[in-house]
């Protein structure tokens, strides 16, 4: 067990209506730990990682983040000590990339040079060149770029935690690899804990130390990729056997010494 956690999740539930999406759910998350959430649409993945910064209230349960319960702190407060990255990069239109990473900076009342040099810190972080992105609108931006700047964003208040809702699914696979790989240089090199919703399992795999496996709602598996592979659940196992099977087909297709 480890000795310090991020985050907790004591039997959390929250329903909406009569759906219940998040069902009596216990989940711990130790610092410095790189979780990915799987399952499929609706399973109450999204609503799981909100719960954490308040963005949604539970109906029951517990819900700490570093020790404290989140129902005891204010909600403005505890966002500004989690970053969070939307899957569509979230980025407010109008702004300047640089206006848009140095929002909550600006916010906690930041000078202004503080906050520019801040910025050209965090575009160097997430690997944008300064001078050719701080004055770009997110239009200017590819997806890739923009969610390096929506990564950027998330950091601006130097959490120690970061939630993550599909980041790099709306990505072309090698703009995804490279993003997922360069993420995970961050989150070693900042010691963050990351908590990572995807689709993908084989992003899943090579990227998070453990994984969370949702399902209507309830957490249906937790454990590293090898602990998982052990699991008897046949949902569980589909999921794992997944990128395999697309490597096996892969290979079928592709002459072995091709560029792969
Ligand atoms: N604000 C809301 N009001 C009513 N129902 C909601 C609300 N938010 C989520 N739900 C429902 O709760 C369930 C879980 O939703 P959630 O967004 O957490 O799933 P998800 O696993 O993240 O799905 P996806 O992979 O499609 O994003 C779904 O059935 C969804 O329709």
């Amino acid at each position: 067990m480890p000795s310090k956690l991020a985050i907790s999740y004591a039997r959390v539930t929250k329903s909406f209506g009569s759906l219940r999406a998040v069902d009596d759910v216990s989940l711990d998350v130790a610092d410095g730990e790189f979780v990915a959430i799987v399952g499929g649409s609706g399973s109450g993945k999204t609503t799981l990682l909100r719960l954490a910064n308040r963005l949604i209230e539970a109906d029951s349960g517990t819900i700490t983040v570093e020790g404290q319960n989140v129902r005891d702190v204010d909600p403005v407060a505890l966002r500004r000590r989690i970053g969070y990255v939307f899957q569509a990069g979230g980025l407010f239109p109008h702004l300047s990339v640089a206006d848009n990473i140095g929002i909550t900076p600006n916010l906690l009342g930041v000078s202004a040079a503080d906050i520019a040099s801040r910025v050209d810190e965090l575009l160097d972080l997430v690997q944008l060149d300064r001078a050719a992105h701080r004055d770009r609108l997110p239009e200017a931006l590819s997806g890739g770029q923009r969610q390096r700047v929506g990564v950027a964003r998330a950091l601006a208040a130097r959490p120690r935690i970061m939630l993550m809702d599909e980041p790099f699914g709306a990505l072309d696979p090698l703009t995804r690899d490279a993003l997922g790989e360069d993420f995970r240089g961050l989150h070693r090199k900042l010691g963050l804990t990351t908590v990572m919703i995807t689709h993908d399992m084989t992003e899943a795999i090579l990227l998070a130390d453990r994984i969370a496996v949702m399902r209507a709602g309830k957490l249906l598996a937790l454990g590293t990729p090898a602990e998982l592979s052990k699991s008897s659940d046949a949902y569980v196992l589909e999921l794992l056997r997944t990128p395999r099977r697309q490597v096996e087909r892969l290979n079928a297709l592709l002459p072995t010494s091709g560029a792969a």
